[in-house]
């Protein structure tokens, strides 16, 4: 396939590498320096764009491609107070979309196991919070990974009302706690916190590798398709 790249910083090149490894052309690169490139993606030259940029960035990013009738695959995270918008923009242009806070498998997993906990833990008197760990780079905070983990536990536990980038001793909230640390790719910690016990369950990213596989699979898939579309469609979880 013809794969455009939007964003070519430390995910950009890990997609690079795997789009190489699994015979994709290279299409386009958009990167800040060369703005301009992003007119230039259309149908004719791109099946489907990969968009790992920044959460200023990433709605015009998106809404450029998919205006132009080219299907997106975005990885960006801290932007989707816009998602609604997107989801208007797909619908009128009758193009794909394909949208993970994150792509990676165990990730995926660790959703489905989280919110299997929470079922449990619902109606427990117990603290839940969540602590996520990245390098000093990132710029948005909490992670949109954290953000998705606290939304499937408020799925389950309806005690939980909403969640605060804090720790937090009101039982109502989820306490989202972000660190950085230099080199870290990203580490996700769900707790339950009683007077008696811990439990806690973890998911240790041990490079960018499984983010840019899913990102390539999810391309590879959306090729063809039209509206919106997560993990959830991608994977038989
Ligand atoms: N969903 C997932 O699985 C994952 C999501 N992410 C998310 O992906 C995003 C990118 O992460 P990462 O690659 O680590 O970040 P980087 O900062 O390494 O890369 C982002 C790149 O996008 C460039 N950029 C910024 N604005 C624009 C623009 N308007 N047009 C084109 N390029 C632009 C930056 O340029 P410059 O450096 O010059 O500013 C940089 O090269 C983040 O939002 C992150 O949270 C990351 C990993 C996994
Ligand atoms: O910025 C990152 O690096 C990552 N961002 C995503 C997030 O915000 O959850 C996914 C992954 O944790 C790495």
């Amino acid at each position: 396939m013809k794969i455009g790249l939007v964003g070519y910083g430390k995910m950009g090149k890990a997609i690079e590498q795997i789009l190489i490894e699994r015979g994709h052309e290279v299409s386009k690169i958009v990167n800040i320096d060369s703005p301009s490139v992003l007119q230039e993606i259309s149908p004719e030259n791109t099946d489907v764009v990969i968009e790992f940029t920044a959460p200023e960035s990433a709605f015009n990013n998106i809404s450029t491609c998919l205006t132009n009738s080219v299907p997106v695959v975005s990885g960006s995270t801290g932007w989707l107070d816009q998602f609604p918008e997107v989801e208007r923009i797909v619908e009128e242009n009758k193009v794909g979309f394909f949208y993970a806070s994150n792509y990676s498998l165990g990730v995926n997993i660790f959703f489905k196991l989280n919110e299997y906990l929470a079922k449990l833990m619902k109606g427990h008197d117990y603290n839940a919070s969540i602590v996520e760990i990245h390098h000093t780079q990132k710029l948005d905070a909490p992670s949109g990974t954290a953000i998705s983990l606290a939304e499937g536990m408020m799925s389950q536990m309806t005690e939980k009302t909403g969640w605060v980038n804090e720790e937090t001793s009101d039982v109502s909230k989820i306490g989202i706690v972000s660190e950085r640390i230099e080199n870290v790719p990203g580490t996700h910690d769900v707790t339950y916190e009683s007077e008696v016990d811990t439990i806690k369950i973890s998911h240790v990213a041990h490079s960018r590798k499984g983010f840019a596989m899913g990102a390539v699979l999810a391309a590879e898939w959306l090729h063809g398709k039209e509206g919106v579309f997560s993990m959830n469609d991608l994977l038989e979880l």
